[in-house]
């Protein structure tokens, strides 16, 4: 069996006013894992230290079973990463860029690469200065993809795509899973398409992981409940969204609280239902 494309234990990062961790994730090969979180939770951060931009001020991180400070450059070799603040501009036109970038790569997937440029609408002779903020953003993904790198690391990916290059872009990532076992990380802010195509999820809030597992599981053991009887806010489980005289509304983590015991606790009239990944999303870091 492989090992986890990644394992991180007590990973911290501080900056003067914001401090992630301590943060402890593990994530299979070959699958999509999401990673959400509200603007300034820490996933850039997160995602640097993943890639080797900037150095942790404490714990490990192994990358298909590498330490990241030994074994560096093999790390590296396997992984690509892509986000909306890589520029590409100095290289002129964007068949330059790929020629360049391709030198580097003995697996260079010229059929891949072909295929994205078409479903991405990028000709070689578009000048990268003058590509639309969503244009820079797929040239950045191709460049990434088109290697087939073992693992993928894609700071918001959807940023600026439209719905047709959104399509292409995971339906080439659902292909990488599938086909080769690879693995995919990705941060968006587009929770809709994380909980359609992600695996995996995790909930980043202020620097913590808040919520972390199979995104099919996590969404089958959060209910949204509503119930009468005052129950004391701080059981284990249970978050109150909002309280009306006895009247409660509560997003539930049926496997800390099962619903009876919720009931066994003194919640009557208990009416429950699935919510959707935004919603919980919203729930918890609200
Ligand atoms: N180099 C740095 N020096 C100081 N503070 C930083 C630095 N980089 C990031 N931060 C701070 O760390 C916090 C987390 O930023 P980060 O970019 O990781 O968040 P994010 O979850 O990616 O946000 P967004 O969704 O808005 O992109 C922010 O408060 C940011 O100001």
């Amino acid at each position: 069996m492989n090992p986890p494309a990644l394992v991180i234990t007590a990973l911290e990062k501080r900056y003067a006013r914001f401090a992630l961790g301590p943060i402890h994730l593990t994530v299979p090969s070959g699958v999509i894992y999401g990673l959400i979180g509200p603007n300034g939770a820490g996933k850039t951060t997160l995602l640097d230290q993943i890639f080797g931009i900037g150095m942790p001020d404490a714990g490990s991180i192994r990358v298909s079973g590498r330490d990241h400070r030994q074994d560096e450059v093999a790390i590296k070799q396997r992984t690509a990463y892509a986000g909306p603040d890589l520029s590409y501009v100095s290289w002129g036109k964007v068949g330059r860029a790929i020629r360049f970038v391709r030198g580097f790569h003995p697996g260079w997937d010229e059929g891949l690469a072909t295929r994205l440029m078409q479903s991405f609408g990028l000709s070689e002779g578009d000048r990268i200065a003058t590509l639309s903020f969503g244009g820079r953003m797929k040239l950045a993904l191709l460049l990434a993809m088109a290697w087939r790198p073992d693992f993928l690391v894609l700071d918001e990916p959807t940023t600026g795509l439209d719905a047709h290059a959104k399509k292409a872009l995971f339906s080439e990532l659902l292909a990488i899973v599938r086909d080769d076992a690879r693995t995919v990380l990705l941060s968006s802010h587009q929770i809709t398409d994380l909980e359609r195509f992600a695996d995996h999820v995790s909930v980043l809030h202020r620097g913590r992981l808040l919520l972390e597992g199979p995104t099919a599981e996590l969404m089958e053991r959060h209910l949204q409940v509503e119930y009468e009887g005052g129950l004391p806010i701080q059981i284990p489980g249970l978050t109150i969204l909002a309280q009306e005289g006895s009247r409660c509304r509560a997003i539930v983590d049926t496997q800390v609280l099962p619903l009876t015991r919720l009931v066994s606790h003194g919640a009557q009239n208990l009416r429950s239902q699935a919510l959707t990944l935004e919603e919980l999303f919203l729930a918890l870091t609200s």
